[in-house]
């Protein structure tokens, strides 16, 4: 059976766990499960801390599991990014007191606090930054410049509500753009099996991010109005009784639900009808 690591605790555990029960997995229903099988699929799921999923990924003891990006190059373990997975996106930023530390430069001789220690020091590293020190912290890391523990901090930022809420203010390029990953070991071909899981997670991102888009349409106007929907490879189009519109079906992209209705109005179209996709696989 194919072992992947799910996080059992924080921000990533509910929605990789609903991804995955979205995908047609077993998930557990209680959090105090630690293994659960599912051998319709053959898979084992292994409930670990987010921080550890990709330590177990790389020593070979799983063979995938589900972290963050920022979490994956912090831990250094022999584990890859296989897939990105679009929920949990925040950036990890530094922030400091305004008007204390605005530049990275500055960054030299200052104490740095931050969870994602190793992240920092080797994103330091790079620019040939030399800070005081950098402190490892578990969490609530806006709280250390307060506290006198540091005088900057690095951390994640998705709403930018808790620095806010510290007096603190980011500064720089982000350190870097995170979300949920699905992550294998490295050097190895992907382990059997996980190509289906990886196709099954990729038809619930496309199943969120796209919807199918149906409209009628004079027959004339068909290649104008398919100029504004694309859909993935070429809409489907097909003759309506009357012999003067066709019925056309896209898919689009969900955020662009509205604009696109607006431009197929102005072609032309009518009856435009936008129905949200259950499941998929491209
Ligand atoms: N507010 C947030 N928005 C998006 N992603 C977040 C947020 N907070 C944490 N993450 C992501 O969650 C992962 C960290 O998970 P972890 O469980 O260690 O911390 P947490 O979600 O902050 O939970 P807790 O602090 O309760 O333990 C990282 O990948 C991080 O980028
Ligand atoms: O930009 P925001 O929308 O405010 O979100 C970012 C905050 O969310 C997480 O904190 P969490 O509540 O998990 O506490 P922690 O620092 O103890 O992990 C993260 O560590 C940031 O502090
Ligand atoms: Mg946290």
């Amino acid at each position: 059976m194919l072992r992947i690591a799910v996080p059992n605790k924080g921000s990533l555990s509910g929605p990789a766990s609903d991804m995955l029960r979205e995908a047609g997995y077993r998930q557990r229903r209680d959090t105090r499960e630690l293994v659960l099988a599912d051998p319709d699929n053959g898979v084992e799921f292994f409930f670990l801390r987010p921080r550890d999923v990709a330590v177990y990924v790389g020593s070979g003891t799983v063979d995938a599991g589900i972290t963050g990006r920022d979490l994956l190059l912090d831990s250094g373990a022999d584990a890859v990014e296989h897939l990105p997975l679009r929920f949990a996106g925040s950036t990890f930023r530094f922030a400091a007191p305004a008007g204390t530390v605005t530049e990275v430069s500055q960054l030299a001789g200052k104490r740095i606090a931050s969870s994602y220690t190793t992240l920092v020091r080797a994103h330091l590293a790079t620019k040939g930054i030399e800070p005081a020190a950098v402190v490892h912290l578990d969490g609530a890391v806006e709280s250390s410049v307060r506290l006198g523990v540091a005088d900057v901090i690095a951390d994640v930022v998705e709403t930018g509500t808790t620095l806010r809420a510290a007096g603190l203010e980011i500064f720089g390029e982000p350190i870097l753009r995170s979300e949920a990953v699905l992550v294998r070991r490295t050097g190895e071909e992907p382990p059997a099996g996980l190509e289906v899981v990886t196709r099954r997670l990729q038809g619930v991102i496309t199943a969120h991010e796209y919807v199918l888009m149906d409209y009628d349409v004079p027959v004339e106007l068909v290649d104008a109005a398919v100029a504004v929907t694309p859909g993935f490879e070429s809409p489907t189009v097909s003759p309506l009784h009357n012999g003067e519109s066709a019925a056309v079906r896209a898919m689009v992209r969900r955020g662009d639900t509205n604009r696109v209705m607006d431009a197929l109005y102005e072609v032309g179209a009518r009856g435009i009808i936008v129905t949200s996709i259950h499941a998929c696989r491209l």
